[in-house]
């Protein structure tokens, strides 16, 4: 499992995170919820070693990921889809989906076929440009090329931002196939209540740097929950 361990990060005088404790178990949708701005990508980039941290740990499966460049954590196990997908615009779907090859052994470097099984979408479009992609095809395109690295956890940063509902509920399944299927551990960050309350085995909610809440997806509806998510 993901563990994370009383951890802060700061953006040079301004703390992002204080003191943030979460724990991601393999074979589990884990979610962290909150309004804009409270921290949840400042918690991910902490994981996935785009940001250095001030104080706490970080590991997985035992190994510690403090210090560790990003690549090496990918070469860890550790899988991320960033916020707004940051795909490349002028290669082709194939050629986005190679980029996840980097981290991964010569002998895995190939496009499982549960890709096209989760995402048929992609297998049609694989000699087109990311560019010409809707935005929900490039969210699942992001999420294809975090799989093409044989990621142990997957990290997604709000997956439903600007997508449209169809595609929402396609995303859902896959990310519900990947943990019964593979036993990843999934931990995404999200504003949208409803897709983790359905996805999520246990939630946490973030307020101002810190962890507020946390519980079972059910406790999202306590009114202690919802004082935390309200605008
Ligand atoms: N590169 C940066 N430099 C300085 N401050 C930053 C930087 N990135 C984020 N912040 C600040 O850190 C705080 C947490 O931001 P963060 O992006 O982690 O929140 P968030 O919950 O992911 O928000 P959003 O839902 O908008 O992505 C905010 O106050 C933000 O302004």
């Amino acid at each position: 499992m993901l563990t994370v361990d009383n951890v802060n990060l700061h953006y040079g005088a301004a703390q992002a995170l204080r003191g943030v404790s979460i724990t991601a178990p393999m074979g589990k949708i884990t979610c962290v919820l909150g309004r804009n701005g409270v921290g949840k990508t400042s918690l991910l980039r902490a994981i996935t070693g785009q940001q250095a941290t001030s104080a706490g740990t970080i590991a997985f499966n035992g190994a510690g990921l403090d210090g560790l460049a990003p690549y090496r954590r990918a070469k860890l196990g550790v899988g991320f889809v960033p916020q707004g997908r940051e795909i490349f615009p002028l290669l082709t779907v194939k050629e986005n989906l190679e980029t996840g090859y980097a981290p991964v052994a010569r002998k895995d470097r190939f496009i499982p076929d549960d890709i096209f099984s989760l995402f048929p979408i992609l297998q049609t479009m694989l000699g087109r440009r990311g560019g010409d992609l809707s935005g929900g095809q490039q969210q699942q395109l992001a999420i294809g090329r975090a799989l093409v690295t044989r990621p142990k956890i997957l990290v997604l940063d709000e997956p439903t931002e600007g997508i449209q509902p169809s595609i929402i509920k396609d995303i859902g399944r896959a990310i519900r196939y990947l943990r019964d299927s593979t036993g990843m551990a999934i931990l995404l960050v999200e504003q949208y209540l409803d897709f983790c309350r359905e996805l999520a085995d246990h939630v946490y909610i973030m307020d101002r740097g810190e962890i507020v809440h946390e519980g079972p997806a059910e406790t999202l509806d306590t009114p202690e929950a919802r004082r935390h998510l309200t605008v």
